[in-house]
């Protein structure tokens, strides 16, 4: 008897799953043909996140509105490679899904449905390898499990936003940070919550009669009543002290508000640290100033790291070899810091930081966690301060688009040919899909989306960084500061972002790419609906049509259609009427129709279309695809 492939068990499961109207699930289709994953590992199906040998490790269900009971996990159980298993941000209800089929899970992530009931004290015993367990935001009850602490290796349990009672399990208190239980009101015994009833212990009569649970249900609710009065009364008290006592006054003296290299050396650096600047000037600590009368900033927050399987470091260990100062942004500073024997990395810095709280803020970065795409740069970890964030990604060697686009000759990269601007719009454009498919509650998937934060690998394919990260940004600053805000939509008095003004930003990265004009530049000037792409039809309108191209790419033959193909793209993306502003989908698939060279099939027939008089120059072209009519014109 041969064993079913992944092929068969995948598509077996998704056959009992049900879609948001309560039929089978549209969004899986693509589960008929192929196979989840390459023969070179790489995964095929929307869903399958990682494979490695050949088979399925990282499967994640999210937000695809599945509805009705959990699914029966045991039809996976074939899946022999699979380590993180998500059904999260999805409406499924009814009890907790028997796991006890999958033992080998690392990650188990069923946060955001509506599960309910209380969980078998034994629910988690087999799995013996969990690192990570979210059940949050459900409707959890009764007493929390106590077999979750099965495992030795577990670091993360968030239970937060459900309807848990009693006690927390001895075996989860050890987690301490890891262990996240807020929003349950009748927890109790948490380290700075509400004591427990001292006896008797809900959690051993989780089926105790009903009369018996209500005594000791109001007994608890008075004693956290009691207890959260007392803690609001503490934490008053405590602030108190802080403002004016030395803490308050440390961390003044070497964070407030100062933003020079030579201030963040002092608080975020062991003493060995020299920092270069990217201009080749260096600071010391020494240079810096002394720390404060010899007194050793502590740091509580330590560095939480969101993505599976990385090696795990401290940040000083980080800082300690070398950092260097790679610019300073709209949100903070970015430094280059090398690890003795590892990867080099980025630590960013970002002050106004504050739009969610801290629980929201790690439930945000954990969800950035778990994207992966070849487009995106994963967030590593990062570390959470009241008065500001660091971010942790990996470091890109071929620096940003913007870099090679206008660093002219500080750029040690040849200037960008039309394949590699080609390939770069549409990672680009990828990229950006796929955060519109994976964070679908999002106003704007991206939010931030311009040349810096696009950078290159060293095949020149583009990776998004800063992206989806309205959510945990200052709302004002967001407004300020956030290029997707910056679309005409926000101009308007009391205007806000929608899910097209990060088309508006695709659309300005493309007429960047294609022109060498830096948006900046355009903005500046200060006149209402003055950006690039009322430039590029300004160009084109007053036949001046020569300089719309960027002059590195001119020189190029047979692929003017496409170019101009793209400069259409480009303008679509950057109607000012939202109404008729292309979406992405539209974008993306026209993007991905492009090709390096004009000719074959439909690309001649659309090229033309385009372009009149035969005339195929760049120049001509741009004028064409300009045209009244061909496309919205971009009036102020
Ligand atoms: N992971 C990385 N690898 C290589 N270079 C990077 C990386 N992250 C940022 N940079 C570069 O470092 C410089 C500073 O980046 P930073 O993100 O701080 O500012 P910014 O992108 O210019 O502005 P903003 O704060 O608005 O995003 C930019 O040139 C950016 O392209």
């Amino acid at each position: 008897q041969s064993q079913p492939s992944e092929t068969q068990v995948l598509q077996k499961f998704r056959n009992t799953l049900r879609g948001p109207d309560g039929g089978p699930l549209e969004q899986l289709r693509q589960w008929d043909t192929g196979a989840p994953c390459d023969a070179d590992n790489t995964p095929r199906w929307a869903g399958v996140r990682l494979c490695g040998k050949g088979r399925v490790v990282v499967l994640q269900l999210e937000a695809l509105g599945l509805r009705g009971p959990a699914p029966d996990l045991s039809l996976l159980a074939p899946l022999v490679g699979l380590r993180s298993l998500s059904l999260a941000q999805n409406s499924l209800t009814g009890a907790l899904p028997d796991v006890s089929a999958l033992p080998a899970l690392k990650f188990l992530y069923l946060f955001q449905n509506a599960f309910s009931g209380e969980i078998p004290d034994d629910a988690f015993a087999k799995l013996r390898a969990l690192q990570k367990l979210d059940l949050s935001r459900n409707g959890f009850s009764g007493p929390i499990p106590s077999s979750i602490a099965t495992s030795g290796k577990l670091r993360d349990v968030n239970l937060a936003n459900n309807n848990f009672s009693g006690p927390v399990p001895d075996g989860l208190q050890r987690l301490g940070a890891g262990l996240h239980v807020q929003g349950n009101k009748l927890v109790c015994g948490v380290p700075g919550g509400p004591a427990c009833p001292p006896s008797p212990s809900p959690s051993s009569s989780s089926s105790s009669s009903s009369g018996s649970m209500k005594v000791l249900m109001t007994i608890a609710i008075v004693v956290v009543a009691i207890g959260g009065l007392l803690a609001v009364a503490g934490i008053i008290a405590a602030l108190q002290v802080r403002r004016n006592g030395p803490l308050y006054a440390a961390r003044a003296e070497t964070l407030g508000g100062s933003s020079d290299a030579a201030a963040k050396v002092k608080v975020i650096s062991a003493p060995a640290v020299k920092i270069e600047q990217s201009d080749g000037g260096a600071v010391t600590p020494a240079a810096a100033g002394k720390r404060g009368g010899g007194r050793r900033e502590e740091h509580h927050g330590k560095l939480v790291f969101v993505q599976e399987g990385r090696a795990r470091f401290e940040l000083e260990d980080l800082l300690r070899a070398s950092a260097e100062v790679l610019g300073s942004g709209n949100f903070g500073a970015s430094y280059k810091a090398t690890l003795l024997d590892g990867p080099a990395l980025v630590v960013k810095r970002f002050k106004e930081m504050n739009g969610a709280g801290r629980e929201d803020f790690a439930e945000h970065m954990r969800r950035l966690g778990r994207l992966v795409h070849p487009n995106l740069l994963p967030v590593v970890a990062y570390l959470y301060k009241k008065e500001e964030k660091l971010l942790v990604t990996d470091y890109m060697p071929n620096g940003s688009l913007a870099h090679v686009l206008h660093g002219g000759a500080r750029s040690s990269l040849p200037p960008l040919d039309w394949p590699k601007r080609l390939k770069i719009i549409k990672g680009v454009a990828r990229g950006l899909a796929y955060l519109y498919d994976e964070l679908p509650v999002l106003t704007v998937p991206h939010g931030h989306l311009k040349s810096s934060n696009v950078l290159l690998d060293a095949s020149f394919e583009p990776v998004l960084t800063d992206y989806a990260l309205a959510p945990v940004v200052t709302p004002q600053h967001a407004a300020q500061v956030m290029v997707a805000y910056k679309s005409p939509e926000c101009a308007a008095q009391g205007g806000r972002p929608g899910r097209k003004s990060d088309v508006w930003s695709l659309g300005i990265l493309v007429l960047e790419v294609l022109t060498g004009k830096f948006p900046a530049n355009y903005l500046r000037q200060g006149r209402a609906g003055t950006d690039l792409a009322g430039w590029v039809h300004s160009v084109v309108r007053e036949e001046w049509t020569g300089e719309v191209f960027d002059r590195d790419m001119r020189g190029t033959r047979g692929a003017e259609g496409e170019m101009v193909k793209l400069l259409k793209v480009g303008l679509g993306c950057c109607e000012p009427d939202v109404d008729r502003r292309w979406g992405l989908e539209e974008a993306l698939a026209r993007v991905e129709e492009l090709r390096e060279r004009d000719g074959g099939d439909d690309s001649i027939s659309t090229a033309s279309s385009f372009v009149s008089d035969g005339d195929t120059t760049p120049a001509a072209a741009a004028a064409a695809a300009s045209r009244p009519g061909e496309t919205p014109s971009h009036s102020a």
